[in-house]
């Protein structure tokens, strides 16, 4: 279970004019802009959800999933996860998640991926035989066989986020973060992790939030939608009733982008 409420994060950025005088300048006396990422989020997921949390560039979305994979500490408000606090018991609340970030990885680039995973399974101390059984499954599941032993820089963007999936859930997370999983995908490839995502969710019944702009992933994947722009939530509610929001004719796509527009986001 997930329970957050009214958590803020405000990040100070420094302002800085284009040119050598105005960076000279700026060593004596600079000014800084303040940007409220998250400003008074609350909602609630129970376990076996699977949620989509959508909003344009700069809502504030990596920086929910940030908080609540406790690589970032809110300034206030308060967030449970299982009974946790992410960023005070980081240690024992990465065991309990798993996270995928699209644009990043956290596979080693110079070595087979089968090593990055023996890394994980020290990391995150799983015994030898769960790992064994874990690894073989996943490597059916998301058909790495012929690509284990590839290091990761030779793989191609599908191929490596089929890799990153299966390295974020070695040690069987109650939860797992998706952040943009899909981006870059061809239709092959994004189809291959949205079965992957249902599978998982059935089986384990693996609590699935994504964020991404892909509004096929979201409709395929979430039964739930939320929706933040310029750190607020301003949306929550069934993929139904926001399907319903959707005029004749108008597609999800349309429908997201009427309704930045109508928030000013
Ligand atoms: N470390 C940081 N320092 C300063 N500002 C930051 C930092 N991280 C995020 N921000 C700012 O906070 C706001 C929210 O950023 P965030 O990355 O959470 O948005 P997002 O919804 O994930 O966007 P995108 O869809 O582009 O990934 C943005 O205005 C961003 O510039």
């Amino acid at each position: 279970m997930i329970t957050v409420e009214h958590l803020c994060k405000t990040f100070r950025t420094a302002n800085r004019s284009a040119g050598l005088s105005s960076a000279l300048k700026s060593l004596f006396h600079r000014e800084y802009k303040e940007i409220k990422a998250l400003d008074d989020i609350s909602f609630t997921i129970p376990d076996g959800e699977m949620v989509g949390y959508i909003g344009p560039n700069g809502a504030g979305k990596s920086s929910t999933i940030k908080v609540l994979s406790g690589i970032l500490t809110p300034d206030k408000g308060e967030c449970l996860i299982n009974g946790r606090v992410p960023w005070k018991e980081r240690r024992e609340h990465v065991r309990d998640i798993g996270v995928v970030f699209g644009q990043r990885s956290q596979l080693w680039w110079d070595v087979p991926v089968i090593d990055s995973f023996e890394l994980l399974k020290d990391i995150y101390k799983i015994p030898q035989n769960a790992y064994r059984d874990r690894k073989e499954e996943l490597t059916e599941l998301l058909k790495l066989g012929d690509i284990l032993r590839t290091s990761t820089r030779q793989l191609s963007l599908g191929q490596r986020m089929r890799c990153e999936i299966a390295a974020s859930l070695l040690h069987n997370p109650k939860i797992l973060f998706l952040d943009e999983p899909t981006i870059g995908l061809d239709a092959v490839s994004k189809i291959a992790v949205r079965g992957f995502v249902q599978e998982l969710n059935k089986k384990y019944n693996t609590t699935v939030i994504l964020t991404t702009h892909d509004m096929q992933d979201i409709e395929a994947l979430t039964n739930r939608i939320m929706l933040i722009g310029k750190g607020r939530l301003l949306l929550d509610g069934s993929l139904e009733e926001f399907k319903a929001l959707a005029g004749e004719n108008e597609s999800l796509d349309e429908l997201v982008a009427r309704l930045y527009c109508q928030y000013h986001i």
